[in-house]
């Protein structure tokens, strides 16, 4: 179903670019001509297509948008700004609001951490990426939550002084601590690198499924060139970046077919991607909470949570820092887009930047030490 903001959007969107309705054959088309955008960067397909539903007569903005449309896409742009504001801009406020407060950090991985890039297997972090969350990770505990299996997160990240949750949260390696989120029996202690860990994994019986469905789907969409299958150990990706536009719906009813086999399992729709998972009420967003309790800073009145994420499922952990009142959530994006993160950045550079704002300040902050001289690791 579409929602109001989702019209309205699709409207200014359309008008903004160019599109007019055809009367001939009811699809949106392009009034102007089709030299690609600024804007026309690896986000703005697969990011509109969480505002306007994409078929065959709405196709992936990145194929029609023009340049003469760009100052009007800035200036909607613009607005949806004045709504998120830039945190880059906002760091001043946000430093001050923070005052006294501990700050965890949240970072999800593809789209935030690393550019959208159409091979999955080489979505790789780059050097300056890795310093800056490796510095803020010697000042603030800081955690990566993703779509991605969590050896494979770990493998792009490569840093020892982070927290990781894969699989959309439902497998989290965390600090031994008693945690009162969530039920014991989904614990293992493993012997770690900082001593003994706890793996926190819920979705552990849907294994067998998971690996018997991924078997179903890479059958299916062998014919379909481009398609491929991600084995993200309790959740499962099936991409269709690289699939001509004509075959997305062949590819997602091929998709379907499998799932509804598996009662057990649901589908939603990331970044040109089909994300199939258990149907547990866990997500990024409990994740969050399990790592805030696992690290001692459950407590609302003085914890600061600071989520950046760029995708669909990152709003499940910007409505937990909603929902408590105290923190900051901030949305990636490009273009304008419905969110309950408070702020936005623009892209991974911007990221980048405000990373190593964020280091420099507790860096110079008389009241900042490292984690590792406060908790002797
Ligand atoms: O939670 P995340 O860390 O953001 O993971 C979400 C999905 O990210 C990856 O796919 C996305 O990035 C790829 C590399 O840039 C891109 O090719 C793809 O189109 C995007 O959807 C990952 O491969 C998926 O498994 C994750 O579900």
């Amino acid at each position: 179903m579409i929602s109001e903001f989702q019209m309205n959007m699709k409207k200014k969107l359309n008008k903004a670019l160019g599109f007019q309705k055809s009367h001939s054959t009811k699809q949106w088309v392009n009034k102007i001509s089709s030299s690609k955008t600024k804007n026309n960067d690896e986000n703005v397909g697969h990011d509109l297509s969480m505002i306007i539903p994409r078929t065959r007569s709405n196709p992936p903005l990145e194929l029609t948008i023009d340049a003469a449309s760009a100052s009007s896409d800035d200036s909607i742009y613009n607005s949806w700004v004045v709504e998120h504001p830039s945190a880059l801009d906002s760091f001043d406020r946000m430093i001050k609001a923070a005052k006294g407060k501990k700050i965890a950090v949240f970072l999800d991985y593809d789209g935030t951490l690393s550019p959208i890039v159409d091979d999955p297997n080489r979505a790789f972090m780059s050097d300056e990426m890795r310093a800056a969350v490796r510095e803020v990770a010697k000042y603030f505990p800081t955690a990566i939550i993703s779509g991605r299996g969590r050896e494979k997160v770990k493998e792009f990240v490569q840093l020892g002084n982070v927290y990781y949750a894969g699989s959309h949260g439902m497998d989290i390696m965390a600090p031994p601590r008693p945690v009162k989120a969530c039920d014991g029996k989904y614990h293992t202690v493993v012997a770690g690198k900082k001593g003994s860990e706890v793996l926190f994994q819920p979705a552990k019986k849907y294994l067998p499924a998971i690996q018997e469905m991924i078997t179903e789907l890479e059958e299916e969409i062998r014919k379909i060139h481009g398609a491929s299958v991600e084995d993200n150990r309790f959740c499962v990706s099936v991409h269709f970046r690289q699939v001509r536009e004509e075959d997305y719906n062949i590819l997602q009813e091929k998709v379907k077919s499998v799932v509804k086999n598996y009662p057990e399992f649901h589908w939603s729709e990331g970044k040109m991607v089909m994300e199939i998972r258990p149907s547990i009420e866990w997500d990024k967003g409990h994740a969050l909470e399990y790592l805030l309790d696992t690290l001692g800073m459950s407590n609302s009145n003085d914890v600061l949570p600071l989520y950046i994420g760029d995708d669909r499922t990152d709003e499940d952990a910007f409505k937990v820092i909603e929902r408590r009142g105290q923190g900051f959530p901030i949305i990636v994006s490009s273009i304008p887009r419905e969110t309950r993160a408070s702020y936005s950045l623009h892209d991974p550079s911007e990221v980048l930047n405000f990373l190593l704002r964020l280091a420099k300040w507790s860096k110079s902050s008389s009241s900042s030490r490292p984690l590792a001289q406060i908790w002797g690791i």
